[in-house]
């Protein structure tokens, strides 16, 4: 993060906090495939992804949930906890459909907004929890280890995936998985495609909690805002977004080369053919 950066930041940030201490502020929904519930107590949003029955991340559901941040941040929550409609499935990562035979401007548009959700979250000046109550592979871990904690139900997985699919994960998520995992770890984990059990991302510290049930996941993500209940605010979230700074502006300086690798890669005759190949893999398990 440059200077002007950081300035716009904190500014941000003391126009946030400033007169607004002991005031609970209701954030609405605005979008079709997300809602927002405040609680009005704590101050703390739960957006809920609800694009079933996977919500694979197509442009309409990253659009929805860049949006949703931003109107947490303005309507100045207390915390941000992301969730899932399904009882079985957090995120399946990134809709294949939106790379496989794509139409060129979209694919556009759906990386870049893929990009830009991405530094909303990673960056973002609220405090950020995951309640992860299903699988979790590919996207749907770069979204849960973008938050500052992560509680998980058991008997799902959680991973990055990609090498097992062919793809390179760009280096923005290899960055969020490093900040989650000890870099030794990580390294075995990216290289390998390896998707952890919840007993396994535990272990290893992918996630730091594992709860019975969404509601209690939820609840143990409002105990970790709580920690910081005599921290000051504008001081917690300069902090974080400093200590992110490295990643958030390295993806900044990189954002129009990251997006022509995505589009010279996905369009590359033989990762086509490896999406459709995995894409009938897929359809298959259902038939
Ligand atoms: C140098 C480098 C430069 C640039 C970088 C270049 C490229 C980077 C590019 C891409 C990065 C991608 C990251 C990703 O996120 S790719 C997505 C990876 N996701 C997966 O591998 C998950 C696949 N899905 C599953 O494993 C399972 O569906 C599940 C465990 C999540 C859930 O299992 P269920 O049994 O509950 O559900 P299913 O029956 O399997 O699925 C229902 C339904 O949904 C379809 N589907 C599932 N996942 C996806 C998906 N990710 N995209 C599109 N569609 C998906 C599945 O086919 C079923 O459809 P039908 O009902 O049969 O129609």
């Amino acid at each position: 993060m440059n200077r002007a950066m950081m300035m716009s930041a904190a500014k941000n940030l003391l126009t946030r906090y400033g007169s607004t201490k002991n005031n609970i502020y209701r954030c609405m929904s605005t979008g079709k495939l997300t809602t927002v519930d405040v609680n009005e107590k704590s101050g703390v949003a739960v957006l809920t992804m609800n694009r079933l029955p996977v919500n694979g991340l197509n442009l309409e559901l990253l659009r929805d949930i860049r949006n949703d941040i931003d109107e947490i941040e303005g309507n100045k929550c207390r915390g941000l906890i992301l969730t899932s409609a399904s009882s079985s499935v957090f995120s399946a990562g990134l809709d294949i459909m939106e790379m496989y035979k794509p139409n060129q401007d979209r694919l556009k548009e759906f990386w870049t907004t893929l990009q830009d959700t991405w530094l909303a979250l990673y960056g973002s000046s609220v405090p950020t929890a995951a309640a992860i109550n299903g699988h979790s592979p590919a996207g749907g871990c770069l979204l849960a280890t973008s938050c500052e904690y992560r509680v998980m139900l058991p008997k799902f997985t959680i991973g990055l995936n990609e090498t097992k699919l062919g793809i390179v994960a760009p280096k923005w998520f290899m960055a969020t998985f490093c900040n989650v995992l000890p870099r030794r770890v990580a390294e075995m984990a990216l290289t390998q495609g390896k998707m952890f059990s919840s007993e396994e991302a535990l272990k290893v510290g992918l996630v730091d909690e594992l709860a019975q049930s969404k509601e209690e996941a939820i609840e143990k993500c409002q105990q970790f805002f709580a920690t910081f209940a005599k921290t000051n605010p504008f001081a917690r979230a300069m902090t974080k977004q400093q200590f992110r700074s490295k990643d958030l502006q390295q993806l900044e300086d990189e954002k129009a080369q990251d997006l022509e690798a995505f589009l010279f890669f996905v369009n590359q005759p033989s990762v086509q053919k490896g999406l459709g190949i995995y894409l009938d893999s897929l359809k298959a398990k259902t038939k």
